[in-house]
């Protein structure tokens, strides 16, 4: 079987980031992938990477005839403008695979209050699975359209799910502390992330306000069937890529120490099956998880709070590579395909 892959969006960071992992994907190939302004020059044009890797002409999005020749659309447009696109491909008949946050949340009031928008499809919000195979890969086997997960929720909810699941920590007192590289923010270009902005500088930013703090929670508890409240804090960090969140949880009985190896010995047994996931022993860095799908997880007891620190690469299991996943999952091939 061969998948035709579309890549709508491609000039992107993600979207190059899913052409260098299906480079080497035994069967899924990019068949087409648009652009707006670059429509008519090569890909590697734009990625220069690529050359010799991708050898195609980028063209403008045309919703019909990109379903008449793609099985999956991999729809990597920033929230707001992806919806629209979205829904003009599946109304056209192909699946598509979503890198926005549009169709993520379980409710339009949600979604709507959070990202000041009016949803052009509203039907489909709360209607579309959630592209982290680890908990729903018998939906995403099924779908048509797979809400592939933020970056910064990706590296939260893994570790905080099957807690919250068995019953372990304080669901009211929940801190993630998160950094990330700057590829995080995407290539088009803004002050906050030129070189002299980021370069030998930390900073912290949406403090109590970012969109990934409903995402956690919202997950969580469609995950663990459990409310839970989040305080969120993201900080740009001067890094290509990675995403390391630090986060800090109350145990709900006996003492941290003793949580901690109940914690460790939760994850072992929920991810068991679970290839990319790898509870360590180690404190986990972003360089261990590097260009990989892989998510690193490990536990400390301090004072009276349990430690989570959790690594992931935010255009790989954050992105690029848990769209790759998840279409693994749709198309009935083993969901390491291409990845390892
Ligand atoms: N970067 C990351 O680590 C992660 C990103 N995501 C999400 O994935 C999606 C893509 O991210 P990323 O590749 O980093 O973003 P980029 O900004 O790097 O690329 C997005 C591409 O979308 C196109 N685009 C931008 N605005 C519009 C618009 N209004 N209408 C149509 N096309 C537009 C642009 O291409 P052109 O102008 O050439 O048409 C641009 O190259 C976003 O939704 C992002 O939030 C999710 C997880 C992690
Ligand atoms: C460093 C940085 O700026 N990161 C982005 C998150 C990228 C991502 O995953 O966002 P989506 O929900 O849009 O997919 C941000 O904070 O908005």
């Amino acid at each position: 079987m061969s998948i035709a892959v579309g890549l709508v969006g491609a000039t992107g960071y993600t979207g190059l980031e899913v052409a260098r992992l299906l480079a080497s994907h035994p069967t899924a190939k990019i068949v087409a992938a648009t652009a707006r302004a670059d429509a008519g020059t090569s890909i590697a044009s734009v990625h220069p990477s690529l050359a010799g890797v991708l050898d195609l002409t980028l063209q403008e999005l045309d919703a019909e005839s990109l379903a008449k020749r793609c099985d999956v659309v991999m729809c990597c447009l920033p929230h707001g403008a992806s919806a629209e696109t979205v829904h003009d491909l599946i109304k056209a008949g192909t699946r598509v695979i979503d890198f926005s946050a549009d169709f993520r949340l379980s409710s339009r009031d949600l979604y709507e209050s959070w990202y000041k928008v009016v949803h052009p499809w509203p039907d489909r919000i709360g209607k579309t699975a959630y592209g982290m195979p680890e908990f729903f890969a018998k939906e995403i086997a099924d779908a048509d359209l797979v809400a592939n997960p933020g970056c910064y929720p990706t590296s939260a909810i893994l570790p905080l799910a099957p807690l919250v699941q068995s019953g372990l920590i304080d669901t009211g007192d929940i801190i993630v502390d998160s950094k990330s590289g700057v590829s995080g923010a995407g290539r088009s270009a803004k002050i906050g992330t030129l070189y002299c902005e980021t370069n030998e500088s930390i900073s912290a930013y949406s403090v109590g306000s970012h969109r990934h703090q409903p995402e956690i929670e919202d997950l969580v508890h469609r995950i663990a069937g459990t409310s839970v409240r989040v305080v969120f804090t993201p900080h740009l960090t001067p890094m290509d890529r990675g995403i390391l969140s630090t986060i800090y949880v109350r145990p709900t009985s006996g003492d941290a120490k003793t949580s901690a190896e109940q914690v460790m010995r939760t994850w072992r047994e929920r991810y068991a099956g679970c290839p990319f996931i790898t509870p360590v022993d180690h404190l986990p860095a972003t360089k261990h998880v590097a260009g990989t799908n892989r998510v690193q997880m490990t536990v400390r007891a301090s004072g009276d709070r349990l430690v989570l620190v959790c690594a992931i690469d935010n255009l790989a299991k954050g992105a690029s590579g848990a769209a790759i996943q998840n279409m693994n999952v749709m198309f009935s091939l083993d969901e390491t395909t291409g990845l390892t």
